[in-house]
């Protein structure tokens, strides 16, 4: 049995899985997401390189991914350090930092961040989406990738000796690309070894989080131990919906807090509000599926941060739990679905 077996791994070591509490299972607290820089739709190009002032905030809501200055996170470790205590007041434990190769991880930051503020942090291992895989990286064979994700959580990443606790974000498009799913196979393998949680981006079109499954399926990983990210923006249809909880991933809900209009990198997808998102949570908890449900923000741009106007990493636990309760989810739901399902989640095998 592996010294890891029956923890959680932190980037301050491994926890006892009672120890988490509240836990948000898709956070970043400091990312790049200039990837994914998004043109202003035509006569924005000022607003958009503009330096932040309150008139913009709801000009950025609509366009976050239209300014290159929202999407270097990386620049406000101060207020996120800020939000994690208002995090930790409002009654919240653990955040799993979902950053991975390609979006600018930062493990010294985050070892900094859980100390100073006293939330577990989970660190993500593997890579994020195909365009921002390297030259190397697309050269890599399963089993050398699957090595690196092992190695991220035995002995550390990034030339440090701070681990991580899961394999992802593991970026996928649609379709998928050769090289995302050589890296979907490859956590597969690094999965079989350790025994450790995985967590899926899938493309947005509703066919691709059962691809995933497939792929990852084939490889031999543990879908009962994997987290399906985004499904607020990739799947609709109910009975769609229903017909992928069979396949036994976890379900869930990271876009909290986000309402736009035009979802610029698909249009035809219509972003659900919050009291939508709610609805749907009912909508599995009365199906049944209170034990896989798993919710979070995924903060990734700088307007979501309370300093610039945003929700802020505590959202969820002061307006989302009220709401569900006022929806017919119970509070011992809501706290399967806060502690106990990413605690299960989170503890390796
Ligand atoms: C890195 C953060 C991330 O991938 N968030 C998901 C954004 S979206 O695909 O839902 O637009």
């Amino acid at each position: 049995m592996s010294k890891l077996s029956g923890k959680v791994q932190t980037v301050l070591g491994l926890v006892d899985p009672e120890q988490l509490g509240r836990t948000m299972t898709h956070e970043h607290l400091t990312m790049s997401f200039e990837c994914c820089y998004f043109p202003p739709p035509p006569g924005d190009e000022a607003v958009a390189v503009d330096p932040f002032h309150m008139q913009h905030m709801h000009w950025l809501r609509q366009n976050p991914y239209s300014s290159h200055e929202n999407l270097l996170l990386q620049q406000e470790t101060a207020a996120v350090h800020d939000e994690l205590l208002a995090y930790r007041k409002a009654g919240g434990g653990a955040i799993v930092e979902n950053t991975t190769a390609g979006i600018e991880r930062d493990l010294p930051a985050l070892r900094q961040l859980a100390k100073d503020t006293g939330v577990h942090i989970i660190a993500g291992a593997g890579y994020y989406v195909d365009c921002t895989h390297t030259e190397d990286t697309r050269k890599m064979s399963v089993e050398k990738l699957s090595d690196i994700m092992v190695s991220e959580v035995l002995h550390g990443a990034d030339n440090t000796d701070i681990r991580c606790g899961v394999i992802g974000e593991i970026g996928t498009g649609w379709p998928i690309t050769e090289s995302e799913a050589r890296v979907l196979r490859a956590a597969a393998h690094a999965q079989t070894k350790l025994g450790c949680p995985v967590i899926i981006h899938p493309g947005r079109n509703p066919a691709a989080p059962a691809e995933v499954v497939r792929i990852l399926q084939e490889a031999g990983g543990d879908i009962g131990k994997t987290v399906m990210s985004h499904l607020d923006r990739t799947i609709f249809d109910h009975g769609e919906l229903l017909e992928f909880a069979k396949l036994g991933s976890y379900l869930e809900y990271d876009l909290f807090g986000m309402e736009m209009l035009n979802y610029p990198y698909n249009l035809v997808v219509d972003m659900p509000s919050d009291s939508q998102r709610v609805k749907t949570l009912a909508f599995l908890v009365k199906e049944g599926y209170e034990d896989k449900i798993v919710i979070a923000h995924d903060i990734h741009t700088k307007n979501r941060l309370v300093k610039f106007g945003g929700h802020g990493y505590s959202h969820i636990l002061k307006n989302i739990v009220p709401k569900m309760l006022l929806r017919d989810i119970s509070q011992h739901q809501v706290d399967k679905i806060l502690i106990d399902n990413p605690k299960h989640w989170l503890t390796f095998k």
